[in-house]
Formats: structure tokens, C-alpha cells, sequence
């Protein structure tokens, strides 16, 4: 995989806390990346030092293969959401997209404005001075500024906050729509589900660090393991260990976690089935990403310190 966007080693203090630890990730084309973690855990510093807004201690942060650095010209094809591009409050929604748009020496309109503002679902109050926005309001204008451009990388701090779930939907089809045009898309998030919602992909970030990356339903272990309820677990997990298409079984809190890369349960569960194992049921065993979600922002971390 080329990677479009890529962290290695970055690192970042403040005093004398560390925000950003030796954190390394790739992101490719095509792939809607979820740069997870608790409050505190370092997303919003990540995110600044990838698109230029602060400068690493050490490590580095690169775009298309290009350093990135306040200004540095690769930014020009990232679209971006972070704290918000301060809006002028007496000027329209529409005015200060293209403001912001004509500040960059660029002819109006961007070659995405009519999908961009689609989706950020203004409607006419795009011609309503921004004061009167409310903070959805806000929030999606933000969108339609940093999907204006049409840009083949996205980087998007939290930009699921204050949209509704009808919102959250366009926004994943939107964003997934331009990962399947080869797009390369982080998002950052502090909640699991909207991240199931969103991403293809996850780095999970605690204490700035890299806890895990990789594809979603392989961090879920939803990709090729499967959770088994079965009358008897002894026979089963016997059964299964002879049984071709099964790379690993155990038993786990009275029932079985059966991996089986590539192979529909139907095959396994027809295998007990046959071997006269009573099954009750199968789903994908989601553990591992939720439980090591829940076990961080238990308690300990940025939540009990503030
Ligand atoms: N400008 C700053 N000065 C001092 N400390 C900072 C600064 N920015 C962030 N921090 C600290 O660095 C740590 C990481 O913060 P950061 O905002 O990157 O986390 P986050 O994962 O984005 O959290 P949240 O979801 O709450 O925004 C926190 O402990 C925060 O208090």
C-alpha cells in the first residue's frame, strides 16, 4: 500500500506532558481511517502535526509522500477540518466558503461546491449570516468547507460532532464515496460506534500512543472469528480442530471462538452440526477492539484526571 498520509515516530509535549508518543500509522488510498482513542488521547495533536498546524518534537508527519510544514504546498490538496476555520460571523455561509476559497488564489467556485454544500444540507440559510447558525449549523459548514475542493485527502477532526444520525449517514456515504474514488480519508473520533459507522479502517491512539491499527473488522475480530454457542463446547471444540477450514478454536467464558479465515460459518456450523453438536448460535466475535476500548477509557485515563 502507498501510503497518502503517514505518521512516523511523531511525538509532541506540552511541558512536561507528552500529548504525542512515538505514534506511527499509514493511511492508503481508499481507505476511510478512524484515528480513535479516549478524550486526552492525543487525536486533535496528531491531527495538527499532520496537516502543518504544529510542529513535531520529533518524528514526522508526510502527505503524498511530501514533509509536511506550515504551507508546505502539498496541504493545498487536503481538505481539512480542525477547531474550525474561524467564520466571520456577519457574513453568509456561502460568503465565507468563498472567502476562505478565494484566499487561496483559486478561481470561485471549487469544482465540488454544489456536493459539498448538498451535504452539509444548509439549504437556503447558507445565504444567512453565519451568527445565527446554530452549532450543526456550524459544524456542517466546516464540512462543506474542507469537501469543497474535491480533495483526494481528508482530514477531518471529529467531524461527526453535533450532526444527527440522518447526518452521520450522508456524511459516511459522502466520505466513502470518495475513498472509492481513491480518496484517502482520516477521521478522527472519541466513540466506537460512530467509528464502526464511518471508517473501514482504525488507529487506536491512549495516552498518545499506538495501541492498535489495522482494518476494522479485523480489529473488531469480526473478519474471520466467530463467537459459538453450542450445547456441548468439549465435542465441539474437538470437531473443530479436525476440521479444514478452521485455523484456531478456544473456549472462552462457555462458549467458542472459532477462527476460519475465508470461510462462511455455514461450513463449520454444518461440521457440528453432522458430528450431532447442538448449535444455538454465531456471530461475529466483536471483542477485541470494544473490549480494549472499554478497558481505556475506564476510570484511569484523561476523564478521572480532569
Ligand atoms: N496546547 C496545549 N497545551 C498544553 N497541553 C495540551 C495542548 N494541547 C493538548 N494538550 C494536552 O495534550 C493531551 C492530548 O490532547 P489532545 O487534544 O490531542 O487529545 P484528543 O485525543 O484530541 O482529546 P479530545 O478528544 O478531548 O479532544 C491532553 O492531555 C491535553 O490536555
Amino acid at each position: 500500500m502507498a501510503a497518502v498520509i503517514s505518521a512516523s515516530g511523531l511525538s509532541k509535549r506540552y511541558g512536561r506532558r507528552q500529548a504525542v508518543g512515538g505514534l506511527g500509522f499509514a493511511v492508503g488510498s481508499g481507505q476511510v481511517c478512524a484515528l480513535l482513542g479516549p478524550n486526552g488521547a492525543g487525536k486533535t495533536s496528531t491531527i495538527r502535526m499532520l496537516v502543518g498546524l504544529s510542529r513535531p518534537d520529533e518524528g514526522e508527519a508526510r502527505i503524498l509522500g511530501e514533509p509536511v510544514g506550515l504551507g508546505a504546498p502539498v496541504l493545498r490538496r487536503v481538505g481539512v477540518l480542525i477547531d474550525g476555520p474561524a467564520f466571520v460571523p456577519h457574513l453568509s455561509g456561502m460568503a465565507n466558503l468563498k472567502l476562505l476559497w478565494t484566499a487561496t488564489g483559486r478561481a470561485w467556485p471549487p469544482p465540488a461546491l454544489d456536493d459539498a454544500l448538498d451535504l452539509a444540507g444548509l439549504g437556503a440559510a447558507a445565504n444567512r449570516k453565519v451568527k445565527g447558525y446554530s452549532m450543526g449549523m456550524k459544524q456542517r459548514l466546516m464540512l462543506a468547507q474542507a469537501l469543497m475542493r474535491a480533495p483526494d485527502v481528508l482530514i477531518l477532526d471529529e467531524p461527526a460532532n453535533g450532526l444527527d444520525p440522518a447526518e452521520v449517514r450522508a456524511l459516511r456515504e459522502r466520505l466513502g464515496r470518495l475513498a472509492q474514488e481513491g480518496a484517502a480519508v482520516l477521521v478522527s473520533s472519541h466513540q466506537l460506534a460512530e467509528v464502526q459507522q464511518l471508517a473501514t479502517h482504525a488507529v487506536v491512539m491512549n495516552r498518545g500512543r499506538l495501541v492498535a491499527s489495522g482494518p476494522l473488522d479485523e480489529l473488531l475480530g469480526g473478519g474471520d472469528a466467530f463467537r459459538v454457542e453450542v450445547d456441548d463446547t468439549r465435542r465441539a471444540a474437538a470437531v473443530l480442530r479436525e476440521a479444514r477450514s478452521v485455523a484456531s478454536v478456544a473456549v472462552r467464558d462457555g462458549h467458542l471462538v472459532v477462527t476460519a479465515p475465508g470461510t462462511p460459518p455455514a461450513e463449520f456450523v454444518e461440521a457440528l452440526v453432522t458430528a450431532g453438536v447442538g448449535v444455538m448460535s454465531v456471530t461475529r466475535d466483536g471483542r477485541s477492539l470494544e473490549e480494549a476500548f472499554l478497558t481505556m477509557t475506564e476510570g484511569e485515563g484523561e476523564h478521572a484526571a480532569r
